[in-house]
């Protein structure tokens, strides 16, 4: 059930449940050409996180096409448009993300996506850049990694008529899972995904809201894979590419709208 509260004359929505709600106009399909795509991803590289994020701040408008899907695009590149300059709507996404100094520690600079919800024409922006480019791609699983995949995962889902499957942090899942451990910056994590969330065969985009090492979504393509689901492609928000997570994919396409 929804609960309506009035703060400063606005309506907000708090919505109960778990399901996110889209509803959108998706105009053009870029009509970009079917990926096949070897997979595996290489190790982490042995760049400096931390010397590379501090570097991260000074982003440029673009989205990186990955060379399989459009071949006549290099990677980094602007998306093509019909007036041949650069989206207006990647410039809004970009300026819509926060960048904060020093968090969570010294030297970081935090990409705030929140910032970008805020924006109802941003957030739908990204969500129809995304589901422009992969309705007609037979994708039948979208997978979203905790915690900001949870964010923009569900309504490209709904959008593209796949399904959501959720790739949690430990001990979160409560029916049997399979697991994957990667490497941070110090130390490791672990994602989890419910064993039968996903069948042999399948297609799936795997999302999140940035790629830092590439350490997360390498977990997330394995998990995948273990499991005979053939990973279509990566898709991010933002790309920290000084990280050289992009590297660390492989072979993997990875499509970014901010870098
Ligand atoms: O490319 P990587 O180096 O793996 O880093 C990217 C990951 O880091 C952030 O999540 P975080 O681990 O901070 O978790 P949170 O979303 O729960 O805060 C981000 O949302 C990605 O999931
Ligand atoms: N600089 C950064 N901003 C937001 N999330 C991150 N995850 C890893 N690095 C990050």
């Amino acid at each position: 059930m929804d609960h309506t509260l009035k703060i400063f004359n606005s309506d907000v929505v708090i919505v109960k449940s778990h399901t996110f709600l889209y509803s959108g106009n998706f105009v053009n399909s870029l009509k970009l050409l079917a990926p096949s795509f070897p997979s595996t991803c290489t190790k982490k590289p042995s760049t400096s996180a931390s010397t590379a994020r501090r570097g991260s701040g000074g982003r440029h408008l673009q989205a990186s096409y990955s060379a399989d899907l459009n071949p006549s695009y290099s990677s980094n590149m602007a998306p093509p448009t019909s007036d041949g300059l650069i989206d207006s709507r990647i410039a809004r996404i970009t300026s819509a993300i926060r960048v904060i100094p020093d968090f969570p520690k010294p030297g970081i600079l935090f990409q705030d996506i929140t910032t970008l919800l805020l924006d109802p024409v941003a957030f739908k922006d990204t969500i129809d850049l995304f589901v422009e480019r992969y309705k007609d791609k037979d994708i039948s699983v979208v997978a979203g990694v905790e915690a900001r995949g949870f964010i923009f995962g569900p309504p490209i889902a709904l959008a593209i008529g796949a399904k959501f499957v959720p790739m949690r942090k430990p001990n979160k899942l409560p029916g049997a899972v399979i697991s994957e451990e990667y490497s941070l910056e110090y130390g490791t994590d672990k994602i989890e995904m419910h064993v039968g969330a996903v069948q042999e065969g399948e297609r799936a985009l795997v999302i999140d809201d940035l790629i830092a090492t590439g350490g997360t979504l390498c977990a997330a393509i394995s998990l995948l894979e273990r499991v005979g689901v053939k990973v279509v492609e990566c898709a991010c928000v933002i790309e920290l590419p000084e990280l050289k997570g992009r590297e660390r994919l492989g072979d993997k396409p990875l499509y970014v709208l901010v870098s």
